[in-house]
């Protein structure tokens, strides 16, 4: 029998922006060993070309990954197309302050990845990235399911941490959501934060610890606001959130069904239709797999439709119609 080999179309993903979350991304993604090619494009294309450089001269320490900088025909076949171009916020910038810089961006951006990839799935983290998200998904054409958004990874992530810290716990065992907007209007699920399935009250009880208002009010401050914190001190934020996408692309290319905070088209869900946001989403290897809608209680679910409401605001009076 004559020998065969057996035809390989090596994973390919793609970036676009390589700046501070790009870059961090891409690294992570190279640590991780997840994808065979990695290509960067960015429309500063030195940056992009020096990312390759740097990021190439890892591959002996580890991860056989072809890694070059690219232009938007180098997406063909992408499986994911992460992009993180854009501007970011300056100390004391909201999130939303950044819409048309961004969304005019993204309408440069997004028709050329289609063009040369039409099948692949489009991670975004550009911020605003719930409204960008929803925006990349009208201009791409592409199904719902294959547009998601960073959405609130980073700050369920941020809020785990602070918990565990708080609880002398590891963070990995310490389960909570936030969700609605990456932004100001994100709101924390206390009703469901556990630790081993205990809610975080009983736990109190059970381990004789004050259960404060005050102090868990702090911590989810302390969430939502760690991006202005952070960017005053050092400019920006990247390696949490790099590490967040790799987390979601991973769950695409293994196809391992992750619950992830991730920002999805929301079409019916508490009422809520028509809007980018986060809610829990079962991720595998075709983007959305299912959104997932656990009870809230009535405050709950009152702060998540007025983020809702907001996002829907930004959309009405910023996105062409
Ligand atoms: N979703 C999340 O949780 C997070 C989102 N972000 C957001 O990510 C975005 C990027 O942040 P940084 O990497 O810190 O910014 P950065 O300024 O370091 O990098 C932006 C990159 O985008 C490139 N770029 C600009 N216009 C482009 C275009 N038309 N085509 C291709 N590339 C283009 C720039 O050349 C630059 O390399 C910002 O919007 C920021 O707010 C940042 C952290 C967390
Ligand atoms: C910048 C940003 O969106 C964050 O760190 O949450």
């Amino acid at each position: 029998m004559a020998n065969s080999v057996a035809s390989h179309t090596p994973l390919r993903i793609a970036v676009v922006g390589l700046g501070n979350v790009g870059a961090s991304f891409a690294f992570a993604l190279l640590q991780r060993r997840l994808a065979a090619e990695i290509v960067l494009i960015d429309a500063n294309h030195k940056k992009a070309e020096g990312e390759a450089m740097d990021l190439n001269h890892a591959v002996p320490f580890g991860a056989a990954t072809r890694i070059w900088a690219g232009e938007y025909a180098d997406c063909r076949g992408a499986a994911v197309t992460v992009i993180t171009a854009g501007a970011a916020q300056r100390p004391g910038e909201t999130r939303l302050q950044l819409l048309d810089r961004n969304l005019a961006i993204f309408q440069q951006i997004v028709p050329e990845v289609v063009k040369h990839n039409p099948d692949g799935l489009l991670l975004i983290a550009t911020n605003p990235v719930d409204i960008i998200s929803y925006a990349s998904y009208k201009i791409s054409g592409l199904p719902a399911h294959r547009v998601l958004g960073s959405g609130t990874i980073l700050d369920t992530a941020r809020f785990r941490y602070l918990l565990g810290q708080h609880f002398s716990v590891d963070a990995r065992s310490v389960h909570g959501l936030i969700l609605g907007e990456h932004g100001d209007t994100e709101v924390p699920i206390w009703s469901l934060a556990n630790i081993a399935g205990i809610r975080l009250r009983e736990y109190c009880r059970l381990h004789s610890l004050p259960y404060d208002e005050h102090v868990f009010d702090t911590i989810f401050t302390d969430t939502r606001d760690a991006a202005y914190k952070i960017i005053e001190r050092k400019g920006a934020t990247y390696y949490a959130v790099a590490v967040g996408l790799m987390q979601i692309v991973e769950s695409i290319v293994r196809d391992q069904k992750t619950v992830l905070t991730t920002s999805t088209l929301v079409e019916g869900a508490y009422g809520i239709n028509d809007v980018y946001l986060s809610l829990p989403t079962i991720v595998g290897a075709k983007g959305v797999v299912q959104v997932l809608t656990p009870d809230l209680s009535e405050e709950e679910l009152a702060k998540l439709q007025h983020s809702a409401e907001v996002l829907k605001g930004m959309i009405e009076g910023h996105l062409p119609r």
